[in-house]
């Protein structure tokens, strides 16, 4: 089954906003885990708008399920700490400094050497990468050949045109998803899932690593609560037989 990893980063905006340490992210994250989660995913940002940097040290000391950390690997600082922390899985985004949020993925064909290097780096350290890539068999090919172990697919797209033709809007997906298998890289996805889009994504891509959520199933906890929340989108993803 398709794991779920719960991206944290809109609890540390709410916390941020007031100064204190109220929503507690470390506590969150270890709450989360016990109500279902199989991951936990930060992307701790050169400004520190939401996760900073010592919280990514302190998850490391408590987690028990798979860390994720995603960031731009062009920051030696992210770079340093992933080393530093060394997570399950660096997932590799080139975003800008000015960027609200991450919208596009990495052009592997230009980047190729680039990503080579860099994957190379944390490979060595025993770290799974992951590089967040658009779906695009091109991008898909060039990523293969980049060392990395996944690629994770920039799901906005998918999201966007869900509600208007679901058929249409993860045909790019599944072919993307289905040149990655035959390349034998491991799948993951993200960015703008939900509960109304998850259910058919993970049903049409059953052979998908992960997800990771955080902005929609943050703001359903604030109407359903955080254990109940993290439970309905595991339900999501249990489409054996469906
Ligand atoms: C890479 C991606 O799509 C998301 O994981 C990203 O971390 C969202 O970042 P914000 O929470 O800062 O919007
Ligand atoms: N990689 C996607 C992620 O971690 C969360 O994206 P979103 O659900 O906040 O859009």
């Amino acid at each position: 089954m398709t794991k779920l990893s719960v991206n944290i980063n809109k609890i540390a905006t709410l916390r941020n906003s007031r100064g204190g340490n109220n929503p507690n992210v470390v506590k969150m994250a270890i709450d989360a885990e016990r109500f279902g989660a199989d991951g936990i995913t930060v992307h701790p940002r050169p400004d520190e708008r939401h996760i900073r940097y010592a919280d990514v040290r302190e998850l490391k000391k408590v987690l028990t399920t798979e860390f994720n950390i995603e960031g731009n690997c062009r920051e030696q600082k992210f770079i340093d700490l992933v080393l530093e922390v060394k997570p399950h899985q660096v997932t590799l985004v080139p975003d800008a400094l000015n960027q609200l949020t991450s919208d596009h993925g990495w052009d592997t064909i230009t980047h190729k050497q680039y990503l080579r290097d860099t994957i190379r780096i944390f490979k060595d350290a025993g770290i799974r990468v992951s590089i967040f890539v658009d779906p695009d068999i091109r991008m898909v090919e060039g990523a293969a050949e980049t060392g990395t172990d996944r690629i994770e697919l920039y799901t906005e797209g998918y999201a966007r045109h869900y509600a208007a033709n679901r058929e249409k809007a993860i045909a790019p997906y599944l072919e993307a998803a289905k040149k990655a298998k035959a390349l034998g890289l491991g799948l993951n996805a993200g960015h703008d899932l939900d509960l109304t889009n998850l259910r058919y994504l993970a049903q049409q891509i059953p052979w998908l690593d992960e997800v990771s959520i955080g902005h929609a199933l943050i703001c359903d906890a604030l109407y359903y609560g955080f254990e109940n929340t993290i439970q309905l989108y595991k339900r999501q993803l249990n489409v054996s037989g469906s």
